[in-house]
């Protein structure tokens, strides 16, 4: 049978979902954040979905691109980055500029339109397995492991957003010290069934993260552990808490800020250092595996272009004897799903992936995704094996359409200070 691939419409929806009050280095999570769906539709009527930042910047790069594809073929994944070479990117939005504050690294043009690229190749994926009978992994040249695992992502954490701001409850309390630490970790354990564990940090002095670690060895004995204070360590603060966790930690992720102080780090201590901060595009690998500063490079096919982008990644990875594994802020599970199918594909993969996803009550599909073991089962439904609810992504686009635009980018620093006036990010090295 043939089909015509051909591309007739392409929808975008930005959305607001609902956030926890997570705390990082630089502020606390505001309590909706943006997304945005993407559906590309072809001549057949088969619908494909994608997912990625809903931020203004990249608003304003996702609907000229989207004109430029209709008419264009969704097995025409290529093709997308030449198109999206042709959009003009606004120079202020990345000259100088850092991706939330720092915490997804430096702003490109590049990195811009990769970031906007990734959720349209998602969508053409899924639409192009819909229309072949064959599951997104079988397009990514098949499927290497029938699960894929994720680490419990631990956040230190308010129990509520500050007073009087409009949110969402949810029932995890407050984890502000090593108890509150463990006790999360409980939960994600009980509820998913997790085996390792990762704690943000950069949010408390080293010493105070360094007991949280200490304590979530002591009741974890065994299971593997990573700490990730998003650069706000100089380089002989992170090789204290190196010393001091070395037995424990499976790695240090980006103790110190950008290749340089990794690689100082790396050189001085046996401990290995991941990243999703200094190295976050091709050109950053060079410098970073020719100095050595980083053993694990944490991949994200949102800012990295996709998933096949993300393959190429992993290959770059392996032929420098690089680990690889995968980063995650807060994503929905059209995003789960395809982090899913192409991590199934990756033989180097040996470090469970990140994932925001529990965090996440609210979702755009009929059914959410579910942990089992602390694994996603690999689908084998066509497609990425999802189904958009209309009616959940209606009340998510109205929230984001009520909104005065205070919620449209996200700005952790700016929903810090809500709680706290005087706040301003704090410059690095923090400690
Ligand atoms: O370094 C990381 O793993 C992240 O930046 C992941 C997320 O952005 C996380 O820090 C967050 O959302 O606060
Ligand atoms: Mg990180």
């Amino acid at each position: 049978m043939t089909r015509d691939l051909t591309i007739t419409e392409v929808r975008l929806t930005p959305i607001l979902v609902a956030d926890p009050p997570l705390l990082n280095t630089q502020g606390v999570h505001q309590p909706y954040t943006p997304r945005l769906v993407i559906e590309v539709v072809t001549a057949d009527g088969i619908t494909g979905v994608g997912e990625t930042y809903g931020d203004t910047k990249y608003l304003e790069l996702a609907r000229p691109f989207a004109d430029k594809l209709v008419g264009r073929q969704v097995s025409d994944l290529n093709g997308l980055f030449t198109t999206a070479d042709e959009v003009a990117v606004d120079s202020s939005r990345v000259l100088g500029q850092v991706d939330v504050g720092g915490l997804r690294g430096v702003q490109t043009a590049d990195k811009l339109r990769l970031s906007v690229v990734s959720g349209f190749e998602v969508a053409c994926l899924d639409a192009l397995g819909k229309a072949l009978g064959l599951p997104v992994h079988a397009l990514l040249g098949g499927k290497v492991r029938d699960a894929v695992e994720y680490s419990a992502y631990l956040f230190y954490k308010w129990a509520d957003h500050p007073e009087g701001v409009p949110c969402e409850k949810d029932d995890w309390g407050a984890a502000v010290d090593p108890a509150g630490v463990v006790e999360q970790a409980r939960v994600f354990t009980e509820r998913y069934g997790f085996t390792s564990f990762k704690l943000k940090g950069g949010v408390f002095p080293p010493e105070e993260e360094i007991a949280a670690v200490r304590a979530l060895a002591a009741a974890f004995p065994g299971h593997p552990l990573r700490l990730d204070p998003n650069g706000a360590w100089s380089v002989a603060t992170s090789l204290k808490v190196a010393e001091e966790l070395g037995d424990v930690l499976e790695y240090l992720e980006d103790p110190a800020l950008g290749t340089p102080a990794m690689a100082e780090v790396a050189a001085r201590t046996g401990v290995p250092l991941a990243t999703n901060m200094c190295v976050t595009t091709f050109a950053e690998i060079k410098e970073a595996f020719t100095k050595n500063a980083v053993q694990v490079v944490l991949s994200d096919h949102h800012y990295w272009g996709g998933l096949r982008n993300t393959q190429q990644l992993a290959a770059v990875c392996r032929t420098f004897g690089v680990g690889v594994s995968m980063h995650s802020n807060t994503h929905l599970g059209i995003s789960l799903a395809a982090m899913t199918h192409v991590a199934s594909t990756v033989p180097n993969l040996h470090h469970a992936c990140d994932s925001h996803y529990p965090w996440q009550s609210e979702d755009v599909l009929t059914e959410r995704l579910t942990f089992d073991g602390g694994k996603v089962a690999v689908f084998d439904a066509p497609g990425l094996g999802v189904e958009l609810d209309r009616d959940r992504l209606a009340f998510l686009h109205r929230r984001w359409l009520d909104d005065d635009g205070t919620l449209r980018d996200r700005d952790d620093a700016a929903a810090m200070r809500v709680a706290d006036p005087a706040w301003v990010t704090p410059s690095v090295p923090r400690w």
